[in-house]
């Protein structure tokens, strides 16, 4: 039987991300695909992203740029497509694991639009889209959320008032599930420790950033919660605030849950702090020319990185390693470095030289002698989505 080939569809709020993932390879035959949408990350963005190689369909909504470039990627294909996998950012509590979409778990997808109403639109989007285009195919949907229903109830529960769970949903979630699972799993291999019985710390750091507490492959807490603000400093996103925050910029500035959410969301972060980017790349630059707003972004990113992880050793009864990875994670020594130093206590070290080797894409251990493991991994999260798919067309 040829390898099959998996076409999947990340629909984020202002992009969308493309992979074309063959069963057989080990890394994806993205350059066709690549090629013919005109970029190397194979992503579009709807909003003006200067200095960035991809395809900007400026001003246009998830369905508008869906429509420019889907028939691209079909060509791309070739013809060759066995399925779809798209990635969903908030399944609930209904989903615990990858489903085959149809009639019935869409109304599931939908049901959760309130709990992450930047994310689920723009992700129902792809998936209509994909349906028109090629009704034959099987699609699937892969969640965010999933990996972490395994967390125990005293990890997932807000101390709210006990109705507001049971009749409203109101608790802690967890995102970026997929990618803590790929890399938990292939940090197990790495070492050398079997899955069933390992426990990791892992740090998710991209424009959306959080931790995990994984043992024997299953997420025992994470960072996020209802939605992906609560947590840790990300590109533009707050992470954990005092909740009197709302009410006081109400009383005292007289805004409304709009403008706050928004400022939460999109102005805060990376952002808000440094006063000059989202972007831990800029930051790093401006540190190192001595810009104020720029070195203290990064210092409480850091920190506050540091003491979630820090925080998260509660789920373990034993460590067998701390994973980064994400763009930052992958990428950024410094930042490693910076968030080592705040554990201390746990007996983290960071070898320079090694710290240093790994970045774009180099994989490998980077713990001084006497300190507990410190991986850098590479996520692939398209990877992981294709090979859920392919599971469940085998099911
Ligand atoms: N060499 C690098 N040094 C520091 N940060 C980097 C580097 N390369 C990428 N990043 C950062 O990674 C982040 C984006 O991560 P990524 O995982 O690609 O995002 P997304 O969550 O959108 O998939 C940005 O803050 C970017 O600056
Ligand atoms: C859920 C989430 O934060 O996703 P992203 O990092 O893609 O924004
Ligand atoms: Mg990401």
């Amino acid at each position: 039987m040829p390898s099959r080939n998996i076409l999947v569809i990340n629909c984020g709020s202002s992009s969308i991300k493309f992979a074309l993932v063959n069963e057989g390879q080990s890394s994806f035959p993205l350059q066709g695909l690549a090629e013919r949408l005109g970029s190397p990350e194979a992503v579009i963005h709807f909003e003006s992203t200067a200095g960035k190689e991809s395809v900007n369909v400026p001003d246009a909504d998830h369905q508008a740029a869906l429509a420019q470039i889907l028939p691209r990627v079909e060509e791309a294909a070739g013809g060759h497509l066995d399925g779809i996998g798209h990635r969903v950012v908030h399944g609930g509590e209904k989903f615990f694991a990858s489903t085959l979409l149809n009639e019935e778990t869409l109304a599931g997808i939908e049901a959760n639009i309130q709990l992450a109403p930047l994310h689920n639109p723009a992700n129902l989007s792809g998936i209509h889209a994909a349906m028109n285009l090629f009704p034959r195919l099987p699609q699937v949907g892969v969640f965010d959320t999933a990996f972490h229903q395994t967390m125990p109830e005293h990890a997932y529960r807000y101390a709210v008032p006990d109705i507001l769970y049971k009749e409203h949903g109101v608790r802690r979630y967890g995102f970026h599930g997929t990618s803590h699972r790929f890399v938990s799993k292939r940090a197990a291999e790495m070492a050398g420790v079997p899955v069933e019985n390992s426990s990791w710390l892992v740090a998710h750091l991209g424009n959306g950033c959080s931790t995990c507490a994984v043992v024997n492959g299953e997420s025992r807490d994470t960072s996020m919660g209802l939605t992906p603000l609560e947590g840790l400093v990300m590109g533009t996103r707050s992470g954990d605030i005092d909740p009197s925050l709302h009410n006081f910029l109400h009383n005292t500035l007289g805004w409304d849950l709009a403008k706050i959410d928004n400022m939460l969301n999109k102005e805060s972060g990376l952002k808000g702090l440094s006063g000059l980017s989202n972007d831990m790349r800029t930051l790093t630059e401006a540190r190192k020319q001595g810009h104020e707003g720029a070195m203290l972004a990064f210092e409480v990113f850091c920190y506050r990185l540091a003491k979630s992880l820090a925080g998260m050793a509660c789920a373990l009864d034993k460590l067998d390693g701390l994973v980064f990875t994400g763009g930052i994670g992958e990428n950024s020594a410094v930042v490693r470095a910076r968030t080592l130093d705040h554990l201390k206590l746990l007996g983290f070290k960071a070898d320079d030289e090694a710290n240093a080797r790994c970045t774009r894409g180099v994989a490998g251990e980077i713990q001084a002698v006497g300190s507990p493991r410190v991986l850098v991994v590479p996520t692939n999260e398209e990877r992981q989505i294709a090979l859920d798919a392919l599971a469940l067309l085998d099911a």
